[in-house]
């Protein structure tokens, strides 16, 4: 697979189990000059919920990516620019580091061409994603710097999501992740709520992905984080 990531500054994750705000449609949300939409959560998300939000988005030009959280919520659909799949590098459980995507390869035949990884470090311990995967969030800058530099030297991975999902990170963190870097994509994603924000945390990673913001406040906030996150990575 390519890596158009490389270019993005901001990426707007979907919850396909989680509403828009009233009166927001997604022709709204694929406006919001994000630079992809990831559909993808935790809890109760099924393919049917995630061919919604596909076919809501499909005649529009924003990249569009699926999330998978398991193999079972994994659909085919002509409108995907592709998938980002997880890999959970401080999971407990070690399903969610080979175990899960074993199982997938073993019964689905995987359209590699369009596929990717994502080599994630979960951080915030109250986190729907770190109780499912028992994840270990004790974690200094250091060991944070470490496990990046696992996955983009030992592991090839191109992308390293720092997940804070629902709180705002440890800025001194994302910057020793950063740092650690050599080719590979930072994504920052957890609780960017408005420009400053994203801002911060544009200034010390390469992608600044959304998601809750969009359920709880609407576009208008979203596209303000757009900006944050432009304006971050502009000044450093
Ligand atoms: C092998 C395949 C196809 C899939 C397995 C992929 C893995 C390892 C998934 C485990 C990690 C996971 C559940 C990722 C989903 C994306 C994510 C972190 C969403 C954020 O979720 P939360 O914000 O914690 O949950 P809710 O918003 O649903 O509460
Ligand atoms: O929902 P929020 O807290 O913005 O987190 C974004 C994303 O990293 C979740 O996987
Ligand atoms: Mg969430």
């Amino acid at each position: 697979m390519h890596t158009p990531w490389a270019d993005w500054d901001h990426v707007l994750k979907v919850d396909p189990d989680k509403d828009l705000v009233d009166g927001e449609t997604f022709d709204d949300v694929c406006e919001t000059g994000t630079d992809a939409i990831e559909i993808g959560g935790t809890l109760d998300v099924t393919s049917d919920k995630m061919e919604r939000v596909i076919d809501a988005c499909r005649t529009h030009d924003v990249p569009l990516y699926q999330e998978p959280s398991n193999p079972a919520v994994v659909v085919e659909d002509d409108a995907l620019d592709g998938y980002l799949v997880p890999i959970v590098l401080n999971a407990g459980d070690v399903a969610w580091i080979t175990g899960a995507h074993k199982e997938w390869v073993r019964l689905d035949s995987v359209d590699w061409a369009r596929t990717a990884t994502e080599a994630y470090i979960v951080l915030n311990p109250e986190a729907s994603v770190a109780e499912l995967t028992d994840a270990d969030c004790e974690q200094t800058a250091a060991d944070v710097a470490a496990y990046a530099e696992v996955a983009e030297r030992m592991l090839g991975q191109e992308i390293v999501y720092l997940e804070y999902s629902g709180t705002l990170g440890d800025p001194e963190k994302v910057a020793a992740a950063h740092d650690a870097l050599d080719e590979a994509t930072l994504f920052y994603g957890g609780g960017v709520h408005d420009y400053d924000d994203a801002y911060l945390m544009g200034e010390r990673s390469d992608v600044v992905v959304v998601g809750d913001l969009l359920h709880d406040e609407g576009c208008e906030a979203v596209r303000e984080t757009v900006e944050g996150a432009r304006d971050g990575k502009a000044a450093r």
